[in-house]
């Protein structure tokens, strides 16, 4: 495991899961996209976000106008396809067998998508940790501290890497500055799918 963040509790696992094992992942991940279809959100302040967005489980993240929240249906009415088993495989192989997430976001970047300093605060529980996958292109992934201002640094993410940002590291901040399109060959026509795993209430 590597440690990035001078504060506890951000781990990331470089190629935990297997080429095979994201194959696997892949094909569900493209299961739940065909039963939730990708959409582009909106920031509550009005301007779209460049990833495209979908879940999976009890709860979707999700961001209008009104700001950003989780709910139990996706923009067309359907409740969500529930979280396929190889992506919970890995929750229990990491973080719990008794406690599921609720939640699988699932954010899709193409060749200029990125995703601004945020913290992933829009759950009840900060004592469990939010667990990330990346499936395809590498995307140089920035992590800071808790404070917006505080000093931040990059890493590339790959294809198959699994991160956990669990204790003081729960609420740090982090974003993606860029992918760096054609790394990976998981995705046919390439781009690069961020699954987070989040137990919401
Ligand atoms: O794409 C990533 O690696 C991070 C995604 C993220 O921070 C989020 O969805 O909240
Ligand atoms: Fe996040």
């Amino acid at each position: 495991m590597q440690t990035v963040l001078d504060v506890g509790g951000f781990d990331v696992r470089k190629g935990w899961l297997s080429p095979s094992a994201q194959a696997v992942m892949a094909s569900d991940v493209a299961a739940v996209v065909a039963a939730a279809p990708f959409f582009a959100p909106m920031t509550p302040w009005g301007k779209p976000m460049s990833v495209r967005m979908t879940s999976a489980g009890k709860y979707g993240w999700f961001t209008d106008r009104r700001g950003y929240r989780y709910v139990e249906r996706h923009p067309s009415g359907s409740p969500w396809p529930p979280i396929p088993a190889s992506v919970l495989d890995v929750w229990r192989a990491l973080v719990s067998t008794e406690r599921l997430p609720d939640c699988c976001l699932v954010n899709w970047y193409g060749g200029t998508a990125r995703m601004g300093m945020h913290r992933d605060a829009d759950e009840t529980d900060f004592g469990w940790p939010v667990l990330s996958i990346s499936l395809g292109d590498p995307a140089v992934f920035r992590v800071g501290g808790l404070a917006r201002s505080d000093p931040s640094r990059t890493i590339v993410l790959e294809s198959g890497d699994v991160v956990t940002f669990g204790g003081p590291a729960r609420l740090a901040y982090h974003g993606i500055d860029r992918i760096r399109a054609g790394g990976s060959r998981v995705w046919p026509d390439g781009g690069r799918v961020n699954l987070t795993l989040r137990v919401v209430d």
